[in-house]
């Protein structure tokens, strides 16, 4: 059965509703060794005979979550709004602080599924946080629902593992359509590590 058109932002655009989760007992629980096993997925340095037994067990895991697999926007994940990355996995576990029409800040840590090389951050990692930060500041904003145009990230520092870190971005200017939005990335003590740039571009009936 085809689902309700109340579920979608615009009746002609395949955006689902946002409607934050009340994930079950267990989900957060869950999201978190997840979170640990991707970092120990990207670190272990073990036998066949460890791997064939991770195997094993992962098909088993993958075999017992199949069957639930949802439409978007159904499951808790990335609705989770008390959880790290709203318990969205290829969200970086960052937690929103401050979410109005002024600005939007979230804090969290970067970890070693996240490593790049030489023990920090990949770069590619950050469009990503700046990303995510740019849709929350437009929708804080109460400006249409919009897509990003261009992003552009400053790397000022290279950006370090198991630190916490604050990223703030805000409206820089409106122009019709056209949402220009600043953010920094920096550590705690206010240290600079990236600044961006993003124009988020207002949808028209009909874009995806
Ligand atoms: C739960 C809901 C979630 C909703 C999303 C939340 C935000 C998440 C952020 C994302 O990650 S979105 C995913 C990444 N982005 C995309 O996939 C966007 C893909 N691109 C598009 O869909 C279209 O290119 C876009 C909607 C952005 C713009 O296409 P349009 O055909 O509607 O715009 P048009 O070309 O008419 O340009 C409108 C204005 O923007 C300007 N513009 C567009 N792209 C630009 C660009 N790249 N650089 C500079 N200016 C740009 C363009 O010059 C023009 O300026 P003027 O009005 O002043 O003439």
């Amino acid at each position: 059965m085809s689902e309700p058109d109340s579920d979608k932002v615009d009746l002609r655009s395949e955006i689902p509703r946002f409607r934050p989760a009340a994930p079950p007992p267990s989900f957060g629980e869950f999201v978190e060794n997840m979170r640990r096993l991707q970092d120990l997925a990207v670190c272990v340095d073990a036998t066949d005979e460890v791997y064939q037994q991770a195997r094993d067990r992962a098909a088993e895991l993958v075999e017992l979550l199949a069957p639930y697999a949802a439409r978007e926007g159904k499951g808790p994940a990335n609705r989770s709004m008390d959880l790290p990355g709203r318990g969205s996995l290829l969200m970086p576990p960052f937690h929103v602080e401050k979410f109005d029409e002024e600005s939007v800040v979230a804090r969290g840590v970067l970890r070693r599924y996240h490593l790049g090389g030489g023990g920090v951050a990949h770069g590619g990692v950050l469009p990503l946080i700046f990303d995510d930060n740019f849709g929350n500041v437009v929708y804080a904003a109460k400006r249409p629902i919009s897509r990003t145009a261009y992003l552009h990230v400053n790397y000022r520092k290279v950006t370090p593992l198991d630190v916490p870190l604050i990223i703030e971005g805000k409206v820089d200017r409106v122009e019709g359509r056209k949402t220009f939005i600043t953010a920094r990335l920096t550590e705690e003590d206010g240290t600079l590590l990236a600044d961006g740039e993003g124009l988020m571009v207002q949808l028209l009936p009909g874009q995806p």
